[in-house]
């Protein structure tokens, strides 16, 4: 099984002509809600490349909703994807977590995050749900819930003995000490030189993963957009390039990406074969708009 945990999100999004001056009225176009949050996704992009076949992985999810209409509706869209909810916990009298994105006519965004109940997650909801965790293979987190819970869950995982997957995103430091409890730390490269604690312009990824090794993580993964992914694993440096494609919405792309590496080693890959599975999967949801709706099943891969 694999255990996802972090946010839930309804992503409001709103097609404009241009961003908006302060304190101006626009007509905007088309107006969508689209399930999101990272670690939602990341359970939706674990599930769907897991495949539906006989003694495929499991996904379980531990996060909040509120007890909201979008509360109900994101419940609904995960275990529509298969996904176990036992510990997806609704909250009454908060709401849900919400994005608003604004997407110009040049395609460039603009998005405020609410957190509502993800802000909520607890260490208490975390040790509720140890014994999902227990029959957990891989672990996967992320920072869109509070850093006391995270850096909680990850330590419940580890000494358990889970493989533990950290996506350290959005962008923050890390308390001392965490990073040698991950196994697979997979940023971008702004976050990436954010944990190294460097600038991002001009920093090489090569010299950011090595010095994220040397900070604790045995496997770092910074995925580079369009230019791949460079991996700085237990056995050594690679650089993989992305698959080509013509891309018109990255939403999501880095989470898809995720999804992909952890079903494939799921499924007994090695992290080579995962990372290209990752990749592609990654590449075809940058041709798809939109955060779960680009997310690709295993079969429409291969
Ligand atoms: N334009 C692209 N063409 C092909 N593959 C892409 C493109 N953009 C992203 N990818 C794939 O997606 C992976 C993740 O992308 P990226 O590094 O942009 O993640 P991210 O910054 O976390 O993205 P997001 O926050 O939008 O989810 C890349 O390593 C690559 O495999």
């Amino acid at each position: 099984m694999i255990v996802v945990i972090g946010s839930i999100n309804m992503d409001l999004v709103l097609r404009v002509p241009r961003m908006p001056l302060p304190g101006e009225t626009l007509t905007g176009g088309a107006f969508r809600t689209i399930p999101g949050g990272k670690g939602a996704n990341q359970a939706v992009a674990c599930a769907r490349m897991s495949g539906k076949v006989a003694g495929a992985q499991q996904v379980a999810m531990v996060g909040c909703v509120g007890d909201d209409a979008f509360g109900a509706t994101l419940r609904a869209a995960l275990v529509g994807d298969g996904i176990i909810d036992s510990h997806i916990t609704t909250l009454p009298g908060v709401a849900s977590g919400i994005a608003s994105i604004l997407v110009d006519d040049n395609g460039q965004n603009s998005i405020v995050i609410a957190g509502g109940a993800n802000d909520l997650l607890s260490p208490a909801h975390i040790d509720a749900a140890q014994g999902l965790i227990e029959q957990a293979d891989i672990v996967v987190l992320q920072l869109e819930t509070p850093m006391d819970t995270v850096v909680h869950a990850i330590k419940l995982a580890r000494s358990l003995g889970k493989t533990v997957v950290l996506n350290p995103a959005p962008a923050a430091s890390l308390p001392d000490g965490v990073l040698e409890l991950v196994d697979y730390l997979i940023p971008n490269e702004i976050e990436a030189a954010m944990l190294a604690g460097v600038s991002p312009d001009g920093a090489d990824a090569k010299a950011l993963a090595a010095a994220l090794q040397k900070l604790g993580s045995d496997n770092v993964i910074i995925t580079l957009g369009s230019k791949g992914v460079h991996a700085a694993l237990y056995g050594g440096d690679y650089t993989f390039p992305a698959e080509v494609v013509q891309a018109v919405d990255t939403t999501a792309a880095g989470d898809t990406f995720i999804g992909g590496f952890v079903a494939g080693l799921a499924s007994g890959m090695d992290e080579a074969e995962s990372i290209q599975q990752g990749q592609r999967a990654a590449a075809w949801s940058v041709t798809k708009p939109g955060a779960q709706t680009s997310i690709p099943h295993l079969h429409e891969l291969f």
